[in-house]
């Protein structure tokens, strides 16, 4: 009789544990329903919705300047205005850096130093750099020195319409990225400089056979070049003005080793939505494969592109455990147009490194694109139209939005961190 009755509570038993693999195998493997799912897209509807009300009632603090940013403005451009004596100093100090905070030498007029050097080290050799989409040239400074050379492809005045990631690579947007990672203090990042250069005189007499290769001749006899890259065809060249110079952003390549990584929050390039855009849990579930100071690293890369509006970032490269602040020409399309989902980072987790937000907040009031115009000046450099500069402004006050959603929703104690 007992024996039957265990007989009979282990049978019960195990139906139970049948019964819950059961129903917890079909519970997380259904998929969501069509009326989930249009919950959660009206969910990140009205996270944009509240991000846009915190932008219209933003605080009078984050539109006026402040006066603690006076001596790191005076920092930032004693280290741009700068005069070179010697090039061979400048590449020994570039050489023989070491710093964690700092991909470059960033002090006592070391930037301008470099900057002006990339321009005007002769150059020993020129080739196609066939890496990525996009075309762009290898030089080889006289110095050693290795520079990316990314064509320009458009007038400042040009709009580019379309998706995020539209159009060619801007150089300006290049250039323009170096100065704001200066000014940001987000300093893991390549100096670049605007750079023209002679055809005839400067690519011509050193150009690999691969580069002559790729090069024709136009109808008014220029010689234009279409590279050698994924996108690259032979009826997109890139010419030189009437001139014989063509201009572009030169940046200085790292001899790094680098790990690269997919974006979490990378974009599908067709109309398939990612994860990122269909789930509201998307963050909480990031935090089960990366660290904490890799998802505010990536949240800070986010706030960098979301002000230049590169919505192009699928890949990222780490090195020394931190995103360095590489390909940033799908920036300043379009003036107009904020997307805010390239956002989606710090509203999707909520969160930002301290350091980070007090950096921003010194920023307020005109001062971020006031110190990027100062800084560029000393290259002799016009970045972008005013628009764009206003655009650059407007889009910081929606990060500081954004902030304070963040904040109402959750409290600056899980919003600030270390
Ligand atoms: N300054 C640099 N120093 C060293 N390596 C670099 C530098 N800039 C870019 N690279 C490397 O070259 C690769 C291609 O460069 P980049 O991403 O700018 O080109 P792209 O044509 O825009 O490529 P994609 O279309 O894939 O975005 C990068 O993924 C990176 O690994
Ligand atoms: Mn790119």
């Amino acid at each position: 009789m007992s024996m039957n009755y265990m007989f009979g509570i282990s049978v019960f038993l195990l139906c139970l544990v049948l019964l819950n693999i059961y129903f917890f195998y079909n519970l997380s493997t259904t998929k969501p329903t069509p009326l989930i799912q249009s919950r959660k897209a009206e969910a990140m509807q009205n996270v944009h919705k509240e991000i846009n009300d915190h932008f219209a009632h933003l605080k009078k603090q984050y539109k006026i300047k402040t006066s603690k940013f006076t001596p790191v403005q005076q920092a930032l451009i004693a280290s741009f205005n700068s005069t070179i004596t010697e090039l061979e100093n400048i590449w020994n100090t570039v050489d023989n850096w070491v710093d964690n905070e700092s991909l470059f030498p960033d002090k006592n007029g070391d930037p301008g130093r470099i900057l002006h050097a990339i321009k005007s080290s002769p150059i020993a050799l020129v080739d196609n750099a066939p890496k990525g989409t996009q075309l762009k040239l290898l030089l080889i400074l006289e110095s050693k020195q290795k520079v990316l050379f990314k064509p320009k492809r458009y007038n400042l005045t040009e709009v580019i319409k379309g998706p995020v990631y539209a159009g060619f690579d801007r150089y300006n947007s290049e250039v323009f990225a170096y100065y704001l990672g200066m000014v940001l203090n987000m300093r893991w990042i390549a100096p670049a400089v605007t750079m023209r250069i002679n055809v005839e005189n400067d690519i011509l007499p050193v150009a690999t056979l691969g580069l002559k290769n790729t090069m024709v001749k136009n109808e008014v006899g220029a010689t234009c070049i279409y590279g050698k890259c994924y996108y690259c065809k032979i009826n997109e060249t890139v010419c030189p003005d009437n001139t014989g110079v063509l201009e572009g952003a030169a940046i200085l390549y790292l001899e790094k080793q680098f790990k690269v990584h997919k974006s979490p929050w990378r974009r599908s390039y067709s109309r398939k939505k990612m994860d990122w855009e269909k789930d509201t849990d998307f963050c909480k579930k990031l935090s089960h494969t990366l660290s904490l100071q890799r998802i505010l690293n990536l949240i800070d890369v986010a706030i960098f592109d979301f002000l230049i509006q590169n919505g192009d970032r699928h890949h990222y490269e780490v090195y020394k455990n931190r995103i360095v602040i590489l390909d940033n020409g799908k920036g300043l399309g379009n003036p107009m147009v904020d997307i805010l989902d390239v956002l989606a980072p710090l509203y999707q987790c909520c969160i930002i490194n301290l350091q980070t937000w007090q950096n921003l907040q010194l920023l307020s009031g005109g001062s971020l694109t006031e110190t990027i115009k100062i800084l560029s000046s000393f290259q002799g450099e016009k970045l972008a139209t005013e628009e764009h500069f206003e655009a650059i402004e407007r889009r910081l006050l929606k990060v500081y939005a954004t902030v304070q959603y963040c904040i109402e929703k959750y409290g600056t104690e899980k919003v600030f961190k270390h």
